[in-house]
């Protein structure tokens, strides 16, 4: 199976191409302003304007007002919500736009009780528990806590880079990886030879099914 390949915190045209080019499924703009990664929604809107077609045009964002989204997608034509913070099933799916939850993982408990309870979602991210931040740390955790059995498509994300994908992609199977640090010279700018080393090591690991 074709593992899909998100990758995160976009903020200038010219990684929105590379990424594009090494053969990227979707993209991800932070509307978060904590992070470094951040993008306001008109120039969100000018990115996602240079995303070629059947490329996903997602949005992250942590806890924000219903206005915050509302307004985001009033100007910026996303395909996908992405909630990283404490947002209950209801506010996800008042949108009207499909949407994937992540969820912070210590334990198995906490990946079977946010498929149990983000139900309607179309995907669950699973990603790194960290005391002080929502995502984005740059850290992995223990893949074996991952269940085998999932109701809904699983992502990957946490602490990804070229040199543990591979391992990941096999031990995990997941339904895609989403990474952003470990594609980044510095925070928010991406590596076009990190971002191709990274698909190809994903795409090799399809190829040895
Ligand atoms: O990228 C951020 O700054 C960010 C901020 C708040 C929540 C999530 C964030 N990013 C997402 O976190 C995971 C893991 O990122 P990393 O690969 O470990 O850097 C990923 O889904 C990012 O999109």
């Amino acid at each position: 199976m074709k593992t899909r390949v998100k990758i995160c915190g976009i903020t200038r045209k010219q990684d929105v191409i590379a990424a594009a080019n090494a053969g990227a499924d979707a993209l991800g703009f932070v509307f978060y302003e904590p992070s470094p990664r951040y993008v306001a929604p008109d120039a969100a809107r000018e990115l996602v304007d240079a995303v070629p077609p059947f490329v996903m045009a997602t949005g992250l964002f942590v806890n924000p007002e219903s206005s915050y989204v509302q307004e985001v997608l009033s100007r910026v034509p996303l395909g996908l919500l992405q909630f990283h913070g404490d947002e209950s099933p209801e506010f996800c799916n008042s949108f009207g736009v499909r949407w994937i939850k992540a969820v912070r993982v210590r334990e198995t408990d906490d990946i079977e009780h946010a498929f149990e309870r983000y139900r309607n979602a179309s995907g669950l991210l699973v990603d790194a528990w960290d005391p002080q931040k929502y995502g984005g740390t740059g850290q992995s955790f223990n893949w074996s806590l991952i269940p085998s059995r999932r109701p809904l498509p699983l992502i990957l994300a946490g602490g990804l880079a070229s040199d543990n994908v591979s391992r990941a992609v096999a031990q995990v199977r997941p339904w895609a990886v989403d990474v952003s640090g470990g594609v980044e010279s510095s925070k928010g700018i991406k590596d076009d030879e990190k971002i191709t080393d990274f698909i190809n090591e994903v795409h090799r690991v399809d190829e040895t099914d």
